[in-house]
């Protein structure tokens, strides 16, 4: 799928966004091994610390579904920032854990800046399954 095709799916998710707190409204769209895009948004809570980053949605709601974690092919992640967007930590580490670590992502802006990486390059030197002596999924 053309990764600009996956950026404009990733800004349709983000109009879906519940973002009361932050007023900062972030979304994702993520490719899987059927071609079939996964959506998420951010969604806030009162108490902050349980509110959940478009990425994680993402990931989250496709597994739920049955997508096999490790099958994903591409992720892209949309927000109304100055350059492409940034994920957080802790959605890193949330790739690392169900994305191929070479698995392109795609971070951009609304006003079309775009930057291709990888997990391989937002987190390097991952913790993971294997330092659990357990394979990647
Ligand atoms: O890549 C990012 C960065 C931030 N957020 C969310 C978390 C919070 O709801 C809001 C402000 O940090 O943006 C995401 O969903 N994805
Ligand atoms: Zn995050």
């Amino acid at each position: 799928m053309d990764p600009m095709l996956l950026m404009q799916e990733a800004v349709k998710a983000r109009l879906k966004a519940y973002v009361p707190y932050s007023g900062f409204s972030v979304g994702a769209a993520l490719l899987d091994a059927d071609g079939k895009v996964h959506y998420g948004c951010n969604i806030e809570n009162a108490a902050y610390g349980p509110s959940n980053c478009a990425e994680r949605t993402a990931l989250f709601s496709a597994v739920a579904q049955g997508q096999k974690p490790g099958s994903f092919k591409a992720l892209a992640v949309v927000g109304d920032t100055e350059g492409p967007i940034s994920p957080c930590g802790v959605c890193r580490q949330v790739i690392a854990e169900l994305c191929p670590p070479d698995m392109p992502v795609y971070l951009g802006n609304l006003k079309g800046d775009m930057q291709e990486t990888t997990l391989a390059e937002l987190l390097p030197g991952a913790f993971g399954p294997s330092d659990l002596g357990k394979e990647r999924p």
